[in-house]
């Protein structure tokens, strides 16, 4: 997209009429590759040309002359379309696809050309190049004044308007969030955030797309928000002040609009994000927890590829939302639970049997409203509309989420008209023809019954030919280059008839026409073309049938994708063995016999053994656990397993333990070891560091922190140091849940000076030379470390090991004997000093005017005295 195009460096009246509508064409689609549509090709010119024969690997060929130049040009056969513009969208490419919608028989000069759709990575709408589990989501951010960021985002299969204010310096975790494939920004944003962009679209493999500058204007955004809501006032939403979102909503929805080629009438729904109604849950949580990527990038195993037994592409989505935005406020997590809780009771496996197969109506229906929807889509979505027929009975309304979703559920009155209008199993395509259905059109079904006749008239036409003429083996046939044709043998031509014009010679054989077969010829073609014509036509009424659907098909979709999200937590809280979460109003953690799902799953996979459980309590009194023992002892998937608890929780799902109690969380922030990040050219240790800033400025006191061997990419003392300054900060005054797991022995005193904070340590046993795990969290700090038991058990060579045994003994001597008593805890001397000292405030109370010589020298020894109480 940011490549210089090929301009064609001649005037546009030089070139031929054909290319004189491709230029004008492109010339309103710069940046974008432009589809070109001639007979059964899509063909790509001059710079667009080179371009995709670059990212596609097809053949440049010049033809013809446009100019006085030959014409570059490379193209794809119409009906592989889909694969072409499946890689090119991949590759962060937008294509513009230009189609013939004159008709190529009245036509003088080239056929009429118009731009139907532009296909960009953020406004995907086809089955064919959408995963089934994630949206495409297109993102506009407008840099308003102040610092403020405005957003609006939109995922158009879904039909969900959503707006948000940020500030500046936040926009990129916002971003990291919302996920989005595409985002447009205005021409004249500042260079900086320009720069910011585009660093973005580094690290996230999002696609950029700049916008001219007036589009995005708030006062236009707001009028194309109450036009779309049809409303009077964004009240309701508290969006009326959100003017930079407002303006970021204006190019949003123009984009939108100019890609389908067509107003978004579906989107018919706002929502407003604020910052503070979500647990933040920033990128590092999202990688270090596994939620919907492993550490490697891959789908599974995560959080989400355990949780995930939707039998709908449009339950999985729904729950992978679930899982990545779950709300501060427990109203919707104590629905789901509910609701979780009554499914369990057995309606949900009667509703996943009904679930299954479904289409996914969510994108059916968004595809309707844009006109775009196939036939077979269609079919899809009047099974579909029968099964959530069966659904509504099938579920039992007995919360109230689930009373809500059976409301949604009855299917609006449209499946009578679906079955009227369309064959059982239609053709792919309505251009094909073989799409509505008998019975539904009285014209159709006549210029369908002139076809249908044909094949009785010829066969008699045959045997009467046959009969007057005396040849056979006379045949009649058709074929489609040269339509219906009589065929005689070479040696009975002289039998043949007087009216008999020939058509065709072959090899062996002549092909004749009689004017009874041209009448018959004629009637049928063009019944033929005029079924067709109406096929469309009436495919055309159906859509528009189907647009006061729409609404109520959204809600139907959105209800079919919870139901299928509840049902999937509940066969996994009954699978798994997880309990029902609940919720408390005063600070704290407590888990009992809580297990990290994914690595259990794994074991039991595996057979690596059984999973060990283990407790955690925190709360007001105890708010920090220094975690200390063994690599490999179980340390991360101890304080993962937590937060993986707390956030299951928080989206309204059972979690991975026997008994459950959570007060308030407001973020989960998480510092675990991680590569290098060479791609920004940050260290590993400036990385921990940034990371740990950012979660000492943002924790508070509801958040639940996870530090993983903080410190430890430096030098041991300057990473004790670090670690020591940066645990007594959680302690004091961000006063944060957190769990702190270290190598540094020296941090088990902590505790000992920092009345929130315990000392656990998982445990480990030795037997003879090598070291046994067992997993479990206990009080007190480890009794020693053992790390050269683990690097043995790694297969480190016998003499290594050795090796290590002696220079560890010998550096424990002398530690021992030169052990000078830091004390690391120690508050820094500015803290000390927060007032006045004692001797500072008895010198400043003296009023040396007023004494005698003998007083003055009292009150230097009075003061001394205060200095150094020796
Ligand atoms: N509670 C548990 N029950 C059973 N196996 C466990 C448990 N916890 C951890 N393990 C096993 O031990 C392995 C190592 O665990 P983990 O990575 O948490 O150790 P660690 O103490 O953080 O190690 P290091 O200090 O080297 O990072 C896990 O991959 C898992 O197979």
């Amino acid at each position: 997209m940011d490549e210089p195009e090929t301009a064609v460096a001649v005037p546009p009246a030089a070139h031929t009429p054909m290319m004189q509508q491709y230029l004008s064409v492109k010339a309103q689609h710069p940046g974008t590759l432009v589809f070109y549509r001639m007979g059964d090709f899509y063909e790509l010119f001059y710079g667009d040309a080179e371009k995709a024969a670059r990212l596609l690997d097809i053949t440049l060929t010049r033809r013809g002359n446009s100019a006085g130049q030959p014409v570059v040009m490379a193209g794809v056969p119409f009906h592989s379309v889909e694969n072409y513009l499946a890689r090119l969208i991949k590759l962060g490419e937008s294509v513009a696809i230009c189609e013939q919608v004159g008709d190529v028989a009245t036509s003088k000069g080239p056929v009429e050309r118009k731009v139907v759709r532009v296909v960009t990575p953020g406004t995907l709408t086809d089955t064919e190049l959408l995963a089934d589990k994630s949206e495409a989501m297109l993102l506009a951010v407008h840099q308003g004044s102040r610092h403020r960021c405005g957003l609006a985002w939109l995922s158009v299969t879904q039909g969900a308007l959503q707006l948000a204010e940020c500030a500046g310096d936040e926009l990129e975790s916002w971003v990291a969030r919302i996920a989005p494939s595409e985002l447009i920004y205005s021409a004249d944003a500042t260079a900086a955030f320009g720069q910011r962009l585009k660093a973005l679209r580094f690290s996230s493999g999002l696609s950029l797309t700049e916008r001219p500058a007036f589009q995005f204007d708030a006062g236009l955004g707001l009028r194309k928000l109450l036009e779309q809501l049809n409303t009077a006032t964004l009240t309701a939403w508290g969006a009326d002040e959100l003017v930079h979102a407002h303006a970021a909503s204006a190019a949003l929805l123009a984009y939108a609009e100019h890609t389908q080629g067509r107003a978004l009438t579906h989107v018919q729904s706002l929502q407003v994000q604020r910052d503070d109604e979500l647990v933040d849950l920033p990128v590092t949580t999202r990688r270090n927890l596994e939620l919907v990527q492993t550490l490697r990038g891959e789908d599974s195993p995560t959080l989400f590829s355990l949780l995930d037994t939707c039998m709908t592409g449009m339950g999985s989505r729904l729950l992978k939302c679930w899982l990545l935005e779950p709300r501060r406020d427990r109203t919707q997590a104590q629905e789901r639970l509910d609701a979780v809780d009554s499914l369990r009771g057995g309606t949900w496996q009667r509703l996943r049997a009904e679930l299954k197969g479904l289409s996914d109506v969510e994108r059916i229906t968004a595809r309707t409203a844009l006109r775009q929807v196939r036939p077979r889509e269609l079919v899809g979505l009047r099974q579909s509309l029968e099964k959530a027929r069966q659904l509504a009975l099938a579920s039992d309304g007995s919360t109230a989420l689930l009373a809500r979703l059976q409301a949604d559920l009855a299917p609006p009155p449209c499946d009578a008209l679906l079955q009227r209008a369309l064959m059982e199993e239609p053709a792919a395509l309505v251009r094909d023809g073989g799409v509505i259905a008998a019975g539904h059109d009285a014209d159709l079904d006549e210029l369908r019954a002139i076809q249908d006749n044909a094949d009785g008239f010829l066969i008699e036409l045959e045997q009467r030919e046959r009969a007057r003429t005396g040849i056979a083996n006379l045949k009649v046939q058709f074929n489609r280059v040269h339509g219906f044709y009589i065929e005689v043998s070479q040696g009975q031509l002289d039998k043949v008839p007087g009216d008999y014009r020939r058509r065709q010679t072959l090899k062996n054989a002549e092909r004749f026409i009689t004017p009874e077969l041209k009448t018959f010829e004629d009637k049928a073609l063009s019944a033929q073309e005029r079924a067709l014509a109406r096929e469309k036509f009436l495919y055309e009424q159906l859509l528009d049938e189907l647009q006061p659907h729409v609404p109520a098909l959204t809600r139907l979709a959105r209800a079919l994708a919870s139901l299928d999200a509840l049902c999937a937590l509940a066969e996994r809280s009954l699978t798994l063995g997880w309990c029902r979460p609940q919720f408390m109003k005063e600070p704290g953690i407590e888990i009992t016999r809580g297990r990290h799902p994914v690595v259990e799953a794994r074991l039991a996979e595996t057979s690596g053994g059984s999973f060990i459980a283990n407790d955690t309590r925190l709360g007001p009194k105890q708010r920090m656990q220094v975690i200390t023992g063994p690599n490999m002892g179980g340390k991360s998937t101890y304080m993962r397993q937590v937060a993986i608890v707390c956030l299951l929780a928080a989206m309204g799902s059972y979690v991975p333990a026997s008994a459950c109690r959570l007060g308030p969380m407001d973020a989960i922030h998480t510092r675990i070891g991680a590569a290098d990040d060479l791609a920004n050219a940050q260290s590993t240790f400036m990385l921990e560091m940034t990371e740990a800033a950012q979660i000492l400025h943002s924790a508070t006191p509801q958040s639940l922190v996870l530090m993983d061997e903080i410190g430890r990419g430096t030098s041991t003392f300057d990473g004790l140091a670090l670690a020591s300054g940066i645990a007594a900060h959680l302690h004091d005054k961000t006063q944060a849940f957190t769990l702190f797991a270290t190598h540094y022995f020296e941090l088990t005193e902590f505790p000992a000076r920092h009345h929130a904070a315990v000392n656990v340590h998982v445990s480990a046993t030795e037997s003879g030379a090598d070291i046994v795990f067992l997993h479990e969290i206990q009080p007190g700090p480890a009794s020693r470390s053992y790390g050269i038991q683990v690097a043995r058990l790694a297969g480190m060579p016998a003499a290594v090991v050795n090796h290590a045994r002696h220079a560890l003994a010998s550096l424990e001597r002398q530690q021992e004997a030169a052990r000078e008593q830091v004390d690391l805890f120690a508050a820094p001397p500015e803290a000390v000093q927060a007032g006045p000292s004692p001797a500072e405030a008895a010198l400043a109370a003296l009023d040396p005017d007023t004494m005698s010589p003998r007083e003055a020298l009292d009150a230097l020894y009075v003061l001394k005295k205060k200095l150094d109480p020796k």
